[in-house]
C-alpha cells in the first residue's frame, strides 16, 4: 500500500469508516474482520480485547464462529450465497469468504473492481476477474442492533504506567532533567555573548573585553562538554537498567502464562512482541525528559525572541504553527505505517524460524523454492512497510527544511530592514536568528518526540498481549494450602479426575466432556483410544498443564487448584509426545539443570530408562553435549533421556504419552519392565499392545459425540474401563 493508502486509512480512522485491523496470528482473520466491522459502527475494539472475550484455537474460525462472535458484539448478521453481480447489493461493509480459507472485509464495489480490507495484507483494490477467482460466493452482512455500544475497548499497556512502576526511574529522570537544564543555560547564554562581541567588542575595538569573552566562552564550552558527557552516560545507564528490569519481569510473567497461550501463537510473533519492549525503552529513556526540556525551552526562546523583536517572533511562531498542524494531520497515517512495519516484521520472523526449525522437511519435500518465494513475499512486505515509514520521515524532513528556510529568509530580510532603520543592531539580529534557529529545532524535536511517544502505544498493545494475559496460578501466587490439604509425605499417591470437560477454543467442539478417571496409589492405567480422541489432552490436564473448563483433578482427594499448580507439578513425572531436551550436557538434562545434581541418581534413573550403557559409550559420557532441542540424539535416545528426566524427580505419579513409540522391541521391553516395577501410580497413553498389556487396567477415551456402534467399529479390540 502506498502513502496515499496510509493517508486513506488515517482519514478513515478519523471519520468512522472501516479501518484496517491487521491479524497478528494466522488464525485471526475472522476476529480481525469483526473488529473492522465493529469499528465501522463505532465500537473500536482491538484484537487483544477481542481475543480475551473469545478464545480462538490455532485452527481458525468458521463462518458460524464469526456469526456467534458477532452476536456477542451485538451485531446482527445475514449469511448469503451470491455471485459477482450480487456484490453491489450487499450492505457494506460486509465479510467475504476468500480463497476458501480466509475472510476479508468488502468496503466498496466499483464498476471494474472492489475495495477490500484484507486482515493479512491491508487495504487494496481488487479487479473483478481476481474477485471471481478468489471469492467463494459466501458473504456475511453485519449491522449494529439493539445493545450495540459506541465505545473504545483496548487491551494495551500504558507506557507511562510502566515507567511509574520502574524502580529508580524517577531519580534517574530527575538527574537527566537537572543536567539538561544546565546545558540549556548555555543555549540561552551564547547568543547574548555573540551580540556583545558584534555590538561592543568589534564596534568599540575593545580587545580586553574580547579576551574576557573568549575565556568565558571557553569555560562555557568545557562546562557544556562535561555536563553533556555525564548526561549521555546517565541516559545509557538508565536505558540499560530499564531494559533489564522490564525484560526480566516480562520474561518471568511469560513463564507463568498457561500453556494454551503458547499453543495459540507463533513463536516469531511472541518474540516480536517481546522485542517491542526495546522500542519502548529506546524512546522512553530520553523521550519524556527531552519533551519537557524542549517544551520549557521553546517557551523561554519565544520570550527571548519577543524581547528582541515581537514582529519577527510572531512570524517564527506562525511558521512553527503551520509545521505543527501538518504533523498533527499526518500523525494517524504515521501510526498506521508503523503498525504495518511491526506486524510484517513479526510475520517474516515467524516464517524464518519455522523454516529453520523444519529444515529437514523442507529438504525432504523439496520445497525450498516455495519457502523462498513465500519468505521473499514477507520480506518485501516488511521492507516496503519500513520504506513507507522512512518516506514519511523524508517528507517531514524536507517540509521542515523548506518551511524553516523560507522563514529564515523572511526574518533576515525584515531584520536587515530593521537594522537599517536603526531599531535593531547587527548583534541583536544575529542573536535573534540564533534563538529562532534554536526555537525551530526545539519545537520540531518536541513534535517528533511526541509523535514517537504516541506511536509507542502500538508497541504497548503488542506487549500487552503478553503482559495482560492472566498467569496461571502457580505456587508463588497460590494461597498456602489449607490445613489437611498439604501434600502427604508418602511416596505413593492416588490421582483422580472428576467430570473433566475441555475444548481448545470457544469455537471448537469439546474434546472431553464430564470425563472421570481414578488411578489408585501404585496402580498402572493405560489410556487407549482412536487417534485424535483426546488422550494427550487428558494427560496434559492430569499433568496440570491444561486447565479443564469443567471438573477437577485431585491428588489424594485434594483438588489441584487448592494445592497450587507448581506444588502439584513437582509431584508429577511426565513424558509428553514431543518433549524436548535443552542445550547442555546429558547429565544437566536428566537433572533438569539442577545446580546440585546427584550423579548416582542420574545413573540409576538412566539405567531404569535403558539408556545408561549407551550414554557411557558416548565420547564424553554424561558430559556429552546435547544440541539445541536434543538435535544431536536419535529419537529413541531422546525419548529415553526424557524418561530418565521424569524419573529423576522421584515423582509420586508418572504420566507417559507414547513414551516408547520410537524404541526398538528390546529397549521397549526393558523400559516396560522398569515401569512395571515402579510402585507409584502410572498413567500411560499407548497404542502398542505390548505397552498396553503391562497396565493393571485400561481406560478408553472415545472421540466426543461418537455413538456406541461407531465406537465398536472404531476399535473392537480395545477393552473398556
Ligand atoms: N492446540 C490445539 N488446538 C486445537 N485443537 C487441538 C489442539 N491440540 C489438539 N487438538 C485437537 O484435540 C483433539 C484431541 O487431540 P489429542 O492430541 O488429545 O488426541 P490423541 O487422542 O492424543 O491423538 P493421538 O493418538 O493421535 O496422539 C484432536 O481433534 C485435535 O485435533
Amino acid at each position: 500500500m502506498s502513502i496515499a493508502g496510509d493517508l486513506l486509512d488515517a482519514a478513515i480512522l478519523r471519520g468512522g469508516r472501516t479501518p484496517v485491523v491487521r491479524q497478528t496470528e494466522a488464525a485471526e482473520c475472522g476476529l480481525a474482520c469483526l473488529a473492522m466491522i465493529a469499528a465501522h459502527h463505532g465500537h473500536r475494539i482491538d484484537l487483544a480485547a477481542l481475543r480475551r472475550s473469545y478464545n480462538v484455537s490455532l485452527k481458525g474460525m468458521t463462518l458460524l464462529d464469526v456469526v456467534h462472535l458477532a452476536r456477542r458484539l451485538h451485531l446482527a448478521t445475514r449469511a448469503l450465497r451470491l455471485d459477482l453481480d450480487g456484490l453491489s447489493r450487499l450492505r457494506l461493509p460486509c465479510i467475504l469468504h476468500w480463497d476458501h480459507s480466509h475472510f476479508v472485509v468488502l468496503t466498496h464495489v466499483g464498476r471494474n473492481s472492489v475495495t477490500i480490507n484484507d486482515p493479512a495484507t491491508g487495504r487494496r483494490k481488487v479487479p473483478l476477474p481476481e474477485v471471481s477467482r478468489r471469492f467463494t460466493g459466501v458473504a456475511l452482512e453485519a449491522w449494529a442492533t439493539e445493545g450495540f455500544e459506541r465505545k473504545t475497548e483496548r487491551a494495551r499497556i500504558r507506557v507511562f504506567d510502566l515507567l511509574r512502576r520502574t524502580r529508580g526511574f524517577a531519580r534517574a529522570a530527575t538527574q537527566i532533567l537537572v543536567m539538561s537544564v544546565f546545558l540549556e543555560f548555555a543555549v540561552i547564554l551564547v547568543p547574548i555573548v555573540f551580540q556583545l562581541v558584534l555590538d561592543d567588542v568589534i564596534v568599540a575595538d575593545d580587545r580586553k573585553l574580547l579576551v574576557t569573552v573568549a575565556i568565558g566562552l571557553g569555560l562555557v564550552l568545557m562546562f557544556r562538554t562535561l555536563v553533556g558527557f555525564v548526561r549521555s552516560w546517565c541516559i545509557a545507564a538508565t536505558g540499560a537498567r530499564l531494559t533489564l528490569q522490564w525484560k526480566s519481569s516480562l520474561f518471568r510473567h511469560m513463564l507463568d502464562l498457561p500453556l494454551d497461550f503458547f499453543e495459540r501463537r507463533h513463536v516469531g510473533d511472541i518474540a516480536s512482541r517481546f522485542g517491542s519492549l526495546d522500542a519502548i525503552e529506546r524512546t522512553l529513556t530520553t523521550g519524556p525528559v527531552s519533551a519537557l526540556v524542549d517544551g520549557v525551552m521553546s517557551v523561554a526562546l519565544v520570550a527571548m525572541m519577543w524581547l528582541y523583536e515581537p514582529m519577527l517572533a510572531v512570524i517564527a511562531i506562525g511558521v512553527m504553527g503551520t509545521y505543527a498542524l501538518m504533523r498533527m494531520v499526518a500523525y494517524r497515517f504515521y501510526r498506521v505505517a508503523n503498525e504495518q512495519a511491526i506486524v510484517t516484521a513479526a510475520q517474516e520472523n515467524t516464517h524464518f524460524l519455522e523454516t529453520v526449525r523444519g529444515m529437514a522437511s523442507v529438504k525432504a519435500l523439496t520445497i525450498s523454492e516455495r519457502r523462498q518465494i513465500s519468505w521473499h513475499n514477507y520480506l518485501v512486505d516488511q521492507i516496503s512497510a519500513h520504506l513507507r515509514v522512512e518516506k514519511l520521515d523524508i517528507v517531514f524532513g524536507s517540509a521542515s527544511t523548506l518551511l524553516f528556510g523560507l522563514d529564515r529568509i523572511i526574518i533576515i530580510v525584515l531584520g536587515a530592514q530593521a537594522v537599517m532603520a536603526g531599531s535593531m543592531t547587527v548583534g541583536m539580529l544575529v542573536a535573534f536568528l540564533a534563538y529562532k534557529d534554536q526555537f525551530s529545532q526545539r519545537v520540531a524535536t518536541l513534535l517528533d518526540t511526541l509523535v514517537h511517544i504516541s506511536v509507542l502505544s502500538v508497541h504497548g498493545e503488542r506487549v500487552a498481549d503478553i503482559a495482560l494475559t492472566t498467569p496461571e496460578e502457580s505456587s508463588r501466587t497460590a494461597p498456602a494450602p489449607v490445613a489437611g490439604q498439604a501434600i502427604a509425605a508418602a511416596p505413593q499417591a492416588a490421582l483422580s479426575a472428576r467430570g473433566i470437560s475441555f475444548r481448545y477454543g470457544d469455537n471448537e467442539r469439546p474434546v472431553l466432556s464430564a470425563f472421570d478417571i481414578d488411578v489408585a496409589a501404585g496402580e498402572c492405567v493405560a489410556i487407549v483410544g482412536p487417534s485424535g480422541a483426546g488422550k494427550t489432552t487428558l494427560l496434559k490436564i492430569l499433568a496440570g498443564l491444561l486447565r479443564p473448563s469443567g471438573g477437577a483433578v485431585l491428588l489424594d482427594g485434594v483438588p489441584v487448584q487448592a494445592l497450587g499448580l507448581e506444588r502439584y507439578r513437582s509431584q508429577i513425572g511426565c513424558v509428553l509426545q514431543n518433549d524436548r531436551l535443552f542445550a547442555g550436557t546429558i547429565a544437566d538434562n536428566i537433572a533438569a539443570f539442577s545446580p546440585a545434581y546427584d550423579p548416582d541418581r542420574i545413573a540409576r534413573t538412566a539405567r531404569l530408562a535403558a539408556i545408561h550403557e549407551e550414554i557411557l559409550r558416548m565420547p564424553m559420557g554424561y558430559e556429552t553435549l546435547v544440541g539445541d532441542m536434543g538435535s544431536s540424539l536419535s529419537g529413541g535416545q531422546m525419548q529415553r533421556i526424557v524418561l530418565a528426566r521424569a524419573l529423576y524427580r522421584n515423582p509420586r505419579i508418572l504420566l507417559l504419552d507414547e513414551a516408547t513409540s520410537h524404541l526398538d522391541e528390546e529397549n521397549e521391553r526393558s523400559i516396560n519392565a522398569a515401569i512395571r516395577s515402579l510402585t507409584i501410580a502410572r498413567v500411560i497413553v499407548a497404542h502398542r499392545r505390548s505397552t498396553i498389556d503391562m497396565a493393571d487396567r485400561i481406560v478408553t477415551v472415545w472421540p466426543e459425540g461418537l455413538a456406541a456402534p461407531q465406537r465398536a467399529a472404531t476399535d473392537g479390540t480395545m477393552a473398556s474401563a
